[in-house]
């Protein structure tokens, strides 16, 4: 165990991760050349495009230290969005230290921040690396500067490098070595394994990825998952290099990955702890009584819909569901119904950027026509009845007359942010229907503690908060209890039918503002139709907003003079393309973002 050095890599978008990954695998021999030129950690197509790493990944490098020792170095990769904020406290516990990347030409960026502070929770040793020295506007000393004051620790021995150009490569390696403890744990306990990620590979099923904490697994051994309470047989054991390597065994302190025949990705969930069960005297000293630490079953916190354009398509999307989910355990769904959308799904989500993931993925990989509806948090619902109800759709909320009170969900946020965004911060917060608890100071960062509604998170908190401190701030939430809320269900009528799939939940006394909001935005997103188109907006029976899209005096036709057939045909095949994610309503055709003109209102 003395020999070996578990540690991630904590950056912000761009300052080089990717980059500085490949180098140190490359150093280590794991990739050729050629390799190298495509980058490796990131592997899905869409992480690319987006720059965000989803599906954290290692890789195990061998290490010839100054000192003359071989190491055993593996790097963890970490998820890098406020959705994932659990897997990236479960990949960042399963290491000693993490190498904190900071783009030398530009300086601390508030993404780092909050996982910095999950690492130095986590007690894990972080080590500030300076990237881009070859940049020549690099200033080391200012970006040493922000290491101190934003995130609070010692700069002093920051190391340069640039990923670029290899300099400070081995600077770095020496330092994971000397800076970074050796893992500690019991070699000769009971058998205990965090799953750190796992996933789907349709060749050999559910793969872990695991950090041996005690203990020790061979091939063959018969495992139990324990929050789980499933057994298996390990049939292969390796580690990634970063291409898959098999191992006869994995020790005290090392990360590698587990096949056991596992089915069901939700079977392995991640933070859960691997045992051994064995058969025969003394087995039981193989069996963890304990599991460690930091398990969190985690729920989806954001529903919509999601329905196809054209009601045929429906099997074809619940396909696309079921494999998608084959390698997404966070995802959830369930067949719905509604009136104006027909036959579709409930689908919950982390957060925001999940959804949106989601989405794409099953627009682009699976060539799917959707409409979603406006994203939506659960709501605990006490009927006059004395039945608690959740609901995770709000057009499913009882009528007023049979509620006795919604509770929303309520959850802890802390926000990290420069003392200069403080202000501007606090008033989103309030705007939010924030209570602040909290006011702390590191150097010149600045944590608050508020209680905020989670829908009120969900819907556009992040953005907005991003674009009040210039990118500066971040955040990370944990859910707390549910609480009674003047909340109301506020339904969409088309032409006097109300739209099921257009109702939404806000704050009483947001309700009047909001939906007059998102009624003018309706009128602008739906366009204008051979009759006239009212939308209103009720509470109950009553309308508390209205506007009227007059109707098209012209038809499309009438603009074409004589027979230009093929200026005709190519008008038509432009409406055509144009009715692509849109549904008929009644007689009104309604686009896709008028399901979302909730998220369009500013305040
Ligand atoms: N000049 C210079 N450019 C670098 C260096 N390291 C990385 N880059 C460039 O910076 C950009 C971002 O690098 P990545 O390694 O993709 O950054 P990342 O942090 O992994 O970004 P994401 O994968 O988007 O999170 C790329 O264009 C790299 O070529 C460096 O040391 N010097």
């Amino acid at each position: 165990m003395n020999h070996i050095r578990n540690f991630s890599i904590i950056a912000h978008i761009d300052h080089g991760k990717s980059t500085l990954a490949d180098r140190l695998i490359q150093r280590c021999g794991g990739l050729s050349d050629r390799e190298m030129e495509e980058q490796v950690l990131d592997s899905m197509d869409l992480e690319k495009e987006r720059g965000i790493t989803i599906k954290a990944q290692t890789a195990a490098l061998h290490y010839k230290a100054r000192d003359g020792q071989v190491y055993n170095l593996n790097l963890i990769d970490t998820p890098g969005h406020v959705d994932f904020s659990y897997e990236v406290s479960r990949s960042l516990s399963a290491c000693e230290g993490a190498l904190l990347v900071v783009d030398a030409s530009q300086g601390v960026e508030a993404q780092t921040v909050a996982n910095c502070y999950t690492a130095l929770d986590l007690g894990v040793e972080v080590v500030p690396v300076l990237n881009k020295m070859d940049l020549p506007q690099a200033d080391p000393e200012n970006a040493k500067s922000e290491i101190e004051d934003v995130i609070g620790i010692d700069a002093t021995d920051a190391i340069p490098c640039s990923a670029k150009t290899g300099m400070g490569i081995d600077d770095i390696l020496e330092a994971i070595v000397a800076r970074i403890p050796a893992p500690r744990g019991n070699p000769e306990g009971a058998l205990r394994a965090m799953i750190v990620d796992s996933w789907f590979d349709s060749y050999v099923g559910v793969v872990m990825l695991v950090r041996v904490v005690d203990g020790r697994l061979a091939k063959g051994d018969r495992i139990k998952l324990m929050a789980t309470d499933t057994t298996y047989e390990a049939n292969q054991l390796g580690v990634f290099t970063p291409g898959n390597e098999p191992r006869p065994s994995l020790e005290a302190g090392e990360v590698g990955y587990i096949i056991a025949g596992i089915k069901e990705l939700q079977a392995a969930k991640v933070g859960d702890t691997v045992t051994l069960i064995k058969q025969g005297s003394g087995a039981a000293a193989f069996t963890a009584t304990e599991a460690l630490p930091g398990f969190k079953e985690i729920q989806p916190q954001v529903f919509a819909g999601l329905y196809p354009t054209e009601a045929n398509q429906y099997d074809s999307l619940r396909d696309a569901l079921e494999k998608l989910k084959l390698n997404d355990a966070s995802l959830h769904y369930e067949p719905e119904v509604s009136q104006a959308l027909g036959f579709g799904f409930r689908c919950g989500f982390l957060g925001l950027l999940h959804m949106e993931i989601v989405q794409e993925r099953l627009e682009r990989e699976f060539d799917q026509d959707l409409i979603t509806t406006a994203p939506s948090v659960v709501y605990e619902v006490l009927k006059a009845d004395g039945d608690v109800i959740m609901v995770e759709n709000p057009s499913k909320i009882p009528d007023q007359g049979k509620i006795t009170e919604i509770r929303e969900p309520i959850v802890t946020v802390h926000l990290y942010m420069p003392q200069e965004y403080v202000g501007p911060v606090m008033t989103l917060a309030n705007q939010k229907r924030g209570v602040q608890l909290n006011m702390a100071y590191h150097g010149k960062q600045v944590m608050l503690t508020y209680e905020l509604p989670l829908g009120e998170i969900v819907l556009d908190f992040f953005d907005k908060l991003k674009s009040v401190s210039r990118g500066y701030a971040s955040m990370d939430y944990t859910f707390k209890e549910f609480r009674p809320s003047d909340v109301v269900k506020v339904d969409i009528l088309l032409n006097g039918e109300k739209v099921d799939a257009l109702s939404i939940i806000v704050h009483r006394s947001q309700s009047q503002y909001r939906a007059r909001a998102v009624v003018a935005k309706m009128r602008e997103i739906i366009s204008r139709q051979m009759f006239d188109v009212a939308i209103q907006a009720a509470i109950g029976a009553n309308i508390i907003a209205r506007e009227t899209i007059k109707a098209l005096r012209k038809n499309v036709l009438a603009k074409c003079y004589g027979g230009d057939i093929s200026r005709k045909r190519k008008l038509l095949e432009k409406q055509k393309a144009g009715k692509k994610r849109m549904k008929q309503i009644g007689s009104v055709e309604v686009p896709q973002e008028a399901f979302l003109a909730i998220l369009q209102v500013e305040e």
